[in-house]
C-alpha cells in the first residue's frame, strides 16, 4: 500500500524543515520526502495549501474504559483523536478499575489493538486504586507497557509516599505526569477564586492549591532524578516556578490545556456546566502568562485534558456539575485561532508542542518525519474556517465550551502507521461504520 502526499506545507519540528514537498509512504513507514515525488500504483492527496505534520500526539486524555463506558469508550474516544489529528494519545487511570494492574493495561491494549484507530498508551496509577496509601507496582507496570504513572483527578498528597514513588520511577526511567492541586487548599472550591466567584456566590479554588504542589514536586524530582512532567498548568504563578526550574537546568516538563489559553474565569459568568473544569478557568493575567510560558518554551506541550462527560451528569447545575470538558477534536482549531493565528506561535511551534515535544516527554520515537519511520501524520488546512459544533463530534461527550465558536484550522487526514483513518475531515467508511 502506498500513499502520495502532494503539494503540502511539510513542517516537522524535530529537524527544523518547513517547505512544500512531496512525501511518499509505503508499507506503514516514510519511504521518501522531496520534490515531484510520483507514484503509479497507490493513491494521492493533493495537500496544496495544507500542513502535512508528524502525528500529534495527546499526553492527556481521558478514555473512561473500563468503568465509565457511558461517557466515552476506548472506541470513540480513539475516533474523537484521530479526527483531532492525533495519532498517539496517552490515557489517564482514573477509570475503574483504575489502571493499577497489569490486567487493565492488558486490557487498555488488546481494546485499542481491536478498535485499531490510534495508539494508545496506557499511564499508570501512582497508588492502588487511586487511594494514596499503597504504592503500585511500578516495574511491573512498566514491563506491561504503561507509559507514565499519574494520579490525575487527584494528587498524591502523602508527600513521602510520592518520594518512593519518584525514586522507583527514576530508577525505571518513567516519567510522572503530575496534577497539582493541594487538595485541603482545593477543597470543595468549583471555580477560580478571586472576586468573579465572590460575585456569583460560588466557592473558589486558589492559585496556591495549583502552586505549592508545583513547587513541592519539583523539589522532590531534583532530589530524586524522576523526570516530572507537570499536567494542565493553570496558574501565572506556577508558570514563574516552571519558568524559574527550568532556568536552574532542572529536567522537569509542563503543559497547559487550550481551554485555559482560549478563555478566563468570565466564560464561567453564565453558570454554563461546560464551562467547568479542573484546573478552572484563571484569570486574564493567568492566561497571558501561560501565553507567554508558551512562546518563552516554559511550557513544552499543549495536551487536551481530554474529559467527556455524559450530558445528563452535566445537567445538574454548575455547583453539582463534574468537573471535566471534551478537547481531542478542538484541540487544532484553537491552537489555530488562538496561537498561529495572533502570532503567538509559528505552524513550527505549535506542532512542535503538539507532537514532538510530546514525543520527547515519552522519550519515544514519533514526533518527527523522518525517512524510515512509521507513518504517523497529519494533514491539517490552516484555512479553512467554521463553526465548532458538539453535535458533530465523534467523542461520547458533547461537554464543550467552544459549541458555536468561529474557528479557523481543520485535521483533514490522519494517518497512522500508513493506513488512512481519515480522509477529508471525516472518519473512514470502515471505521465509521462501527461506531
Ligand atoms: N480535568 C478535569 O476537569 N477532569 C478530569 C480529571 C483531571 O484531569 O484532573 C476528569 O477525569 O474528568
Ligand atoms: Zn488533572
Ligand atoms: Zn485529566
Amino acid at each position: 500500500m502506498k500513499t502520495l502526499i502532494k503539494n503540502g506545507r511539510v513542517i516537522d519540528p524535530a529537524t527544523k524543515t518547513d517547505l512544500v514537498m512531496d512525501l511518499l509512504i509505503e508499507d506503514g513507514k516514510i519511504k521518501a520526502i522531496g520534490k515531484n515525488l510520483e507514484v503509479v500504483d497507490g493513491k494521492e492527496i493533493n495537500a496544496t495549501g495544507k500542513w502535512v505534520v508528524p502525528g500529534l500526539i495527546d499526553l492527556h486524555v481521558h478514555l473512561r474504559e473500563p468503568g465509565f463506558q457511558h461517557k466515552e469508550d476506548i472506541l470513540t474516544g480513539s475516533c474523537s483523536a484521530a479526527l483531532g489529528g492525533f495519532t498517539t494519545i496517552c490515557c489517564m487511570p482514573n477509570t475503574n478499575p483504575v489502571i493499577d494492574s497489569v490486567e487493565v493495561v492488558e486490557y487498555i491494549q488488546r481494546k485499542s489493538v481491536e478498535a485499531g484507530v490510534v495508539n494508545v498508551l496506557p499511564i499508570g496509577s501512582i497508588t492502588k486504586g487511586q487511594q494514596g496509601k499503597e504504592l503500585i507496582n511500578i516495574q511491573e507496570m512498566k514491563q506491561a507497557g504503561v507509559c507514565g504513572i499519574s494520579e490525575d483527578g487527584k494528587t498524591v498528597m502523602n508527600k513521602k509516599l510520592l518520594r518512593e514513588a519518584m525514586v522507583e520511577a527514576a530508577k525505571l526511567d518513567l516519567p510522572i505526569f503530575s496534577h497539582c492541586e493541594d487538595h485541603e487548599l482545593a477543597a470543595d472550591g468549583v471555580m477560580h477564586q478571586g472576586l468573579l466567584a465572590d460575585e456569583l456566590g460560588l466557592k473558589g479554588i486558589p492559585p496556591e492549591a495549583e502552586e505549592i504542589i508545583t513547587l513541592r514536586d519539583i523539589n522532590l524530582a531534583k532530589e530524586t532524578c524522576a523526570r516530572l512532567h507537570l499536567c494542565h498548568v493553570s496558574t501565572k504563578g506556577a508558570v514563574g516556578i516552571i519558568r524559574t526550574a527550568k532556568l536552574k537546568g532542572e529536567r522537569v516538563t509542563a503543559e497547559v490545556c487550550p481551554h485555559h489559553f482560549t478563555l478566563t474565569e468570565k466564560a464561567v459568568v453564565g453558570k454554563d456546566p461546560n464551562t467547568k473544569m479542573n484546573p478552572p478557568l484563571r484569570g486574564q493575567e493567568d492566561l497571558e502568562e501561560i501565553i507567554q510560558g508558551l512562546k518563552d518554551g516554559s511550557i513544552d506541550v499543549i495536551a487536551t485534558d481530554h474529559a467527556p462527560h455524559h450530558a445528563d451528569e452535566k445537567a445538574v447545575g454548575f455547583e453539582k456539575a463534574p468537573f471535566g470538558i471534551v478537547g481531542l477534536e478542538t484541540a487544532v482549531a484553537l491552537g489555530v485561532t488562538e496561537l498561529v493565528e495572533k502570532g503567538i506561535l509559528t505552524p513550527m511551534e505549535l506542532i512542535e508542542k503538539m507532537s514532538t515535544n510530546p514525543a520527547k516527554v515519552l522519550g519515544l520515537m514519533g514526533g518527527s518525519i523522518k525517512i524510515g519511520q512509521r507513518a504517523d501524520i497529519a494533514i491539517i488546512d490552516p484555512e479553512e474556517e467554521y463553526q465548532i459544533d458538539v453535535n458533530r463530534l465523534a467523542s461520547k461527550g458533547k461537554n464543550s465550551p467552544f459549541h458555536g465558536k468561529e474557528v479557523k484550522g481543520k485535521v483533514t487526514h490522519t494517518i497512522v502507521a500508513g493506513r488512512i483513518v481519515v480522509e477529508d475531515g471525516e472518519l473512514v467508511e470502515e471505521i465509521k461504520v462501527r461506531l
